[in-house]
């Protein structure tokens, strides 16, 4: 039995991570869900699953927590930020399931990775912000690190062997070639584009995910973070990873070796895929997902992405160049614009203007510690919002 600590429990990878597990009892006890502030949900699963300590990182959320679980509860509540990174040390946790979005997630991805655990990375912020330091983690905490972003997943089940971190050129891999699935603006008009509302731009074609991901699907910043995630996970520079449109999202990404074979990993594109299999690597074990029909998929398109169209490719492959801390630039003010975007306060044509922005007035510093990331996090916040507020 592998202890499992799920940060994130309350989200879609949370969901998905749940619906692997309860096919699996004998396998794997939840010892850990953490989230921010949904109680109603954490409720749910603290009732169906019975785990030893739940976190609501939002004090008053824990309270309403702890009153609705009641007294002799099986689950003990705990509160704040930080205490995120004390429950992926513990001893019981095996397997963390790093789920939480965006920047809240490093402390704690970075905790599990210092701490030696099985790490299955769904959040792809954290090694965005701090690449060089998260990999030195992994390397001297002595944790496997498994991505469960179904592309980098992709990847990884086609290097047999392979432990994230190694340089990937030194199993032959000469390039990464990411597949993309164009999101839901893949052949809208620019000018219609650039007044998309939230719901449009949530409304991916293939993936129900988070709203925050789900806008980075849309602008192709999501594809920009993981050219960024694989430069990271499998040692390559930027000019080694191609972004490939596949509308279909059934060819999850592919690896191409030295020798001109290209290895390809398919499945519905349904994220209980990774997950299971993160969680059995390196064995493998029942998704619950079906399996792919090759004759209702019946044809498979590749086509390269617009760069004009999809200016946030661009900048994620300039702040990978430009390296340093432009990467935790680039991700802090995105989070910004996206989050502007939701709130209706920014339009969808602007995201890429802010960030590009944002990286034009900061000048990228090496990233020698996590104080300098986090500073550089804080300055690009900053920045971005004025960038917000002088276009509102
Ligand atoms: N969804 C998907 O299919 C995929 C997601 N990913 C990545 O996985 C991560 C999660 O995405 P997704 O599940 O879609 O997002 P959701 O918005 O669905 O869920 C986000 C989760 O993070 C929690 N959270 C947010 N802020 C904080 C915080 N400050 N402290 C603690 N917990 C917090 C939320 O808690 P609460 O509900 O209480 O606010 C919720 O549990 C992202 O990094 C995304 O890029 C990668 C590949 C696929
Ligand atoms: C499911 C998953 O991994 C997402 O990151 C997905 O890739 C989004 O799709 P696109 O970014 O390709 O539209
Ligand atoms: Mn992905």
């Amino acid at each position: 039995m592998r202890g499992v600590a799920l940060l994130g429990a309350t989200g879609s990878i949370g969901d998905s991570t749940l619906s692997v597990l309860e096919l699996h009892p004998d396998r794997y006890r939840l010892e850990v869900v953490a989230a921010r502030r949904n109680v109603p949900r954490m409720l749910e699963i603290c009732r169906q699953f019975r785990p030893p300590l739940a976190v609501l990182t939002e004090p008053a959320a824990a309270a309403e927590l702890r009153a609705a679980l009641g007294a002799g509860q099986a689950t003990r509540v705990l509160d704040g930020h930080q205490v995120l990174e004390q429950v992926v040390r513990a001893a019981e946790v095996d397997v963390v399931v790093a789920g939480i979005v965006g920047a809240a997630g490093l402390a704690s991805s970075l905790a599990a990775a210092q701490a030696g655990k099985t790490l299955l990375l769904a959040n792809k912020e954290a090694l965005v912000m701090a690449g060089a330091l998260f990999m030195d983690a992994v390397r001297q905490g002595g944790a496997t690190l498994i991505p469960i972003d179904s592309e980098t997943n992709a990847m990884f089940q086609c290097l047999p062997g392979y432990r994230c971190g190694e340089p990937a050129a030194e199993r032959g891999v000469r390039r990464l070639l990411l597949t993309a699935s164009g999101g839901p603006f893949l052949r809208t008009p620019v000018a219609d584009m650039a007044r998309a509302t939230p719901d449009q731009a949530c409304a991916h074609p293939r993936w129900v995910m988070g709203r925050k991901i789900s806008v980075d699907s849309a602008t192709l910043m999501n594809k920009g973070l993981e050219v960024i995630e694989s430069a990271w996970l499998f040692g390559l520079p930027g000019n080694a990873i191609e972004v490939v449109v596949h509308p279909q999202s059934v060819v999850h990404s592919l690896v191409e070796y030295c020798d001109g074979s290209l290895l390809a990993q398919l499945a519905s594109p349904d994220m209980r895929v990774p997950i299971a299999h993160a969680l059995a690597w390196p064995e493998r074990q029942a998704s619950g997902a079906t399996a792919l029909n090759l004759f209702d998929v019946a044809r498979l398109d590749f086509e390269p992405p617009d760069r004009a169209h999809f200016p946030c490719l661009d900048l994620a492959y300039r702040a990978l160049g430009t390296g340093g801390t432009a990467c935790a630039i680039l991700n802090a003010a995105n989070e910004i614009a996206v989050q502007a975007f939701l709130e209706g306060q920014l339009a969808f044509g602007s995201i890429a203007e802010v960030v590009g922005a944002s990286l034009d007035a900061l000048p990228a510093v090496p990233a020698e510690n996590l104080e300098t990331v986090l500073a550089a996090d804080a300055a690009a916040r900053r920045i971005a919002t004025s960038q917000v507020q002088s276009r509102c």
